[in-house]
C-alpha cells in the first residue's frame, strides 16, 4: 500500500512575469510504500531538497499533489498541516537538530509533549526506543556532552516518537565518520524491520544508499533511473556508483 504518492510534482522558483526562473522539478512522479526504504540521489542543483521539502509539505509545488497516510497535503489548512507533520512524517536532519537545552530524554519526549500523550505513554516509549538505539546510558546527557553518531541515534529516536508513517532523512551521515554512518544506517534498517514505517533518505553518500532497498535517481529535476538491491549490501554499491557514472555531473560532488 502506498504511504506516500508524488503526482506530476512541478516546481518553478522565482517570478515569472519577470521571466527570471529556475524550474527546479519537472514533472516527478513517486510512490512509497509502507516499509519501504529508499534513497533519493543525484548531482548538486538537481532538485533533491526541493523535492524533500515538497514531500514533507514545507514547500508548496508550482503543479502536481502530494499525497500522505491518504491526505492531499496541498488541502491540508496551515495549523492542520503543522499537526499532520508531527503525527505522520518524523525527520532526520544532517546537523541533528538537537535541543542543546534539553537533555537526550527531554529532545525524545518533546514531540510526544505536544501530542499531549500521558507521562506513562511518553516513559514507556523513550524507553522502548532507548533500549532499540542502544542509548539508555546517555539519557540524562546533553548534546554536547554526546557524540555525534549517539546525537544522530537521538535524532532517529526523537523521529519515531509520534509513530509516523514515514520518516524523511535529508544526509542523515553528511556530518558522521563511517563507523557512525554504518550505524545510523543499521538503525534505519531496524526500523524498517520493527516497524511499518517507511523511510526516504536524500544522500550524497553511495554507502548510506547501499543499505536502501531502492535508489531513485534524478537528473535536471527529473527521474532518471532507479534501481533495486537484489543481493549483498556491497554489490549494491557497486551498482549505484556505476549509475551515479551514467549520470554524470562532478563525482565530488556525489
Ligand atoms: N529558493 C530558491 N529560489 C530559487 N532557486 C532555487 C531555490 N532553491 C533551489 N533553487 C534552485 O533549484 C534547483 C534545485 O535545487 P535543490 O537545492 O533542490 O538541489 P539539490 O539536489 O538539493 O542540491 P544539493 O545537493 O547541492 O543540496 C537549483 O538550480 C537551485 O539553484
Amino acid at each position: 500500500m502506498a504511504i506516500l504518492e508524488a503526482s506530476h510534482i512541478v516546481k518553478i522558483y522565482g517570478d515569472i512575469k519577470e521571466e527570471r526562473t529556475t524550474q527546479a522539478l519537472n514533472e516527478i512522479s513517486l510512490s512509497i510504500n509502507k516499509g519501504e526504504f529508499i534513497a533519493i540521489m543525484g548531482a548538486s542543483g538537481s532538485g533533491k531538497t526541493t523535492l524533500l521539502n515538497i514531500l514533507s509539505g514545507l514547500d508548496k509545488p508550482t503543479s502536481g499533489e502530494v499525497t500522505i497516510a491518504g491526505e492531499k497535503i496541498n488541502e491540508i489548512s496551515r495549523n492542520q498541516l503543522a499537526l499532520f507533520r508531527r503525527q505522520q512524517l518524523g525527520f532526520v536532519f544532517q546537523d541533528f537538530n538537537l535541543l542543546d537545552s534539553l537533555t537526550v530524554k527531554e529532545n525524545m519526549m518533546l514531540p510526544m509533549i505536544l501530542e499531549k500523550k500521558t507521562t506513562e505513554d511518553i516513559n514507556q516509549k523513550v524507553q522502548e526506543l532507548a533500549a532499540l538505539f542502544g542509548i539508555e546510558n546517555i539519557l540524562d546527557k546533553y548534546p554536547y556532552q554526546i557524540s555525534g553518531g549517539q546525537q544522530q541515534r537521538t535524532a532517529v529516536s526523537r523521529a519515531l516518537v509520534n509513530n509516523p508513517s514515514i520518516i524523511l532523512a535529508d544526509e542523515p551521515t553528511g556530518n558522521l565518520d563511517s563507523a557512525s554512518s554504518a550505524d545510523i544506517m543499521e538503525c534505519f534498517e531496524t526500523i524498517v524491520e520493527n516497524s511499518s514505517a517507511a523511510i526516504l533518505l536524500v544522500t550524497h553518500d553511495i554507502f548510506a544508499a547501499s543499505y536502501c532497498q531502492k535508489v531513485v535517481f534524478i537528473k535536471d529535476g527529473a527521474i532518471h533511473s532507479s534501481i533495486v538491491r537484489e543481493n549483498s549490501r556491497e554489490e549494491f554499491a557497486q551498482l549505484i556508483m556505476a549509475e551515479l557514472s551514467v549520470l554524470g555531473g562532478r563525482r565530488d560532488v556525489f
